[in-house]
C-alpha cells in the first residue's frame, strides 16, 4: 500500500490574479476581474492531484493569520492539511493576466520571515508520517529567514527514511541541493529553461543543448530531471530514455501554475509505476489542462485522458 503523495510548501502565496485584456507597462490599465487563490508551488501541486483523485497530504510553513483560504481548499478538495502554523501573514503575490498575449507578469513578494526552528518542527514531522516507498514533491522558493541549504537538509532527512523527492526551485536554493552529496540530492527535478541555464551557467537555447545539461545532471545522480520549456512541451530524461513531450494549449487563461500541474501530473503517473512515456503524457496533459483556467484546477479525469492521448512524443 503506497502512502499519498506528500507536497511540502515553505513559502506558500495567496495568488491575487488580475485579468486584463492588454497590459500596458507604465500606464493606466483598466483590468477586467481580480481572483484570489491559495497557492504557492506545492499547495498548487496537491490541488491538481486531488481534482484528478489522489490521494495528498499537503505540509509546509502557513501563516498563522490568514490561513482560512488554504484551510477551505484543503476541506474543498479532501487533502490532509499537515501545515505548521507560523507567527505572521502569509504573502499575497500578484499576477497580471494579459488575455490577448496569453502570459503572465507575477509580482512574487519574499513572504514571512521564520525562525530556522521552523523548518525543524517540520523536518521532525515526517518521522510520523513519512514511510518507505512515499512520494514527495517540495516545492518553491524559501520564506526569508531559511538559509540557502535548507532543501539540503530537508531531501537528506526524507532521503533517509526512503521517501522518493521530486524538488522544484530555483535560484541559490537549486543550486544547493544539486551540489549535495549523492545520498542528498533528490530522486527528481522539474526546472525550467531558465533555471537549468542558471545551473550551467551558460544560455542553452537549443534543445540539443537542453538535452545535454539535463543528461549531466541525471548522471550525477538525479535520476528524473525534467524541464518545462513552455509552449515547447517538456523535456523528460532519465537512465533509459529522453522524450520531448507537447501539446498546443487550446485557450490560455492563466500560465500560473502550469509547471505545478506538470509536476502533479507526472508525480500521479510515477506513483503508479507507469512508464516514461505515460509520466509524461501525464504531465503535459495536466499543465495544458490547468492554463484554461485561472486556479491551480483541473478538468474532470476523461478529459485529462483525451488530453494525454493527444500528447505528441518525440525521442531524442
Ligand atoms: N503556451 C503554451 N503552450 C503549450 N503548452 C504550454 C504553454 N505554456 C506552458 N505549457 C505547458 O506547461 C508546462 C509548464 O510551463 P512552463 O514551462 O511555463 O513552466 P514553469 O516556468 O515552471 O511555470 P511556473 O513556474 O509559472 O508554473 C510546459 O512544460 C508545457 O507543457
Ligand atoms: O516564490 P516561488 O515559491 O518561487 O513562487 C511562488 C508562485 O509564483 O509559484 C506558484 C506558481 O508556480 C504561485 O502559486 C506562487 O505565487
Amino acid at each position: 500500500m503506497i502512502g499519498p503523495i506528500t507536497t511540502i510548501t515553505l513559502n506558500p502565496a495567496i495568488d491575487q490574479t488580475v485579468t486584463l485584456e492588454n497590459l500596458t507597462p507604465g500606464s493606466v490599465n483598466v483590468a477586467r476581474a481580480a481572483h484570489s487563490h491559495p497557492g504557492g508551488k506545492g499547495v498548487n501541486v496537491a490541488s491538481c492531484l486531488a481534482d484528478f483523485g489522489e490521494p495528498v497530504l499537503a505540509t509546509g510553513l502557513l501563516g498563522r493569520n490568514n490561513s482560512e483560504a488554504f484551510v477551505e481548499l484543503f476541506e474543498a478538495k479532501g487533502i490532509t492539511d499537515r501545515f505548521v502554523r507560523v507567527p505572521g501573514s502569509t504573502r499575497v503575490n500578484i499576477k497580471l493576466a494579459d488575455l490577448a498575449r496569453g502570459e503572465t507578469t507575477d509580482v512574487n513578494l519574499p513572504g514571512i520571515r521564520v525562525a530556522e526552528s521552523a523548518l525543524d518542527a517540520l523536518i521532525d514531522q515526517f518521522d510520523y508520517f513519512t514511510d518507505a516507498g512515499r512520494y514527495v514533491v517540495a516545492a518553491g522558493s524559501l520564506p526569508e529567514g531559511l538559509p540557502a541549504d535548507s532543501y539540503v537538509h530537508l531531501v537528506s532527512r526524507l532521503n533517509k527514511l526512503g521517501a522518493r523527492v521530486l524538488l522544484d526551485t530555483s535560484g541559490a536554493p537549486l543550486s544547493a541541493a544539486l551540489a549535495a552529496p549523492r545520498e542528498a540530492l533528490p530522486a527528481a527535478i522539474k526546472p525550467n529553461r531558465h533555471e537549468l541555464e542558471q545551473w550551467a551557467g551558460q544560455s542553452l537555447p537549443t534543445l540539443a543543448e537542453v538535452h545535454a545539461a539535463a543528461r549531466e545532471l541525471q548522471r550525477r545522480g538525479v535520476e528524473r530531471v525534467v524541464v518545462s520549456l513552455g509552449e515547447e512541451g517538456a523535456l523528460f530524461v532519465d537512465a533509459d530514455d529522453a522524450i520531448l513531450a507537447s501539446l498546443p494549449a487550446i485557450d490560455t487563461v492563466s500560465t500560473v501554475g502550469a509547471g505545478d500541474a506538470l509536476v502533479a501530473g507526472l508525480m500521479s503517473a510515477w506513483r503508479a509505476g507507469a512508464d516514461a512515456e505515460t509520466v509524461a503524457r501525464r504531465g503535459v496533459a495536466f499543465a495544458v489542462a490547468k492554463l484554461g483556467r485561472l486556479g491551480p484546477h483541473l478538468p474532470d479525469a476523461a478529459e485529462v485522458a483525451r488530453l494525454a492521448a493527444q500528447v505528441n512524443l518525440a525521442r531524442l
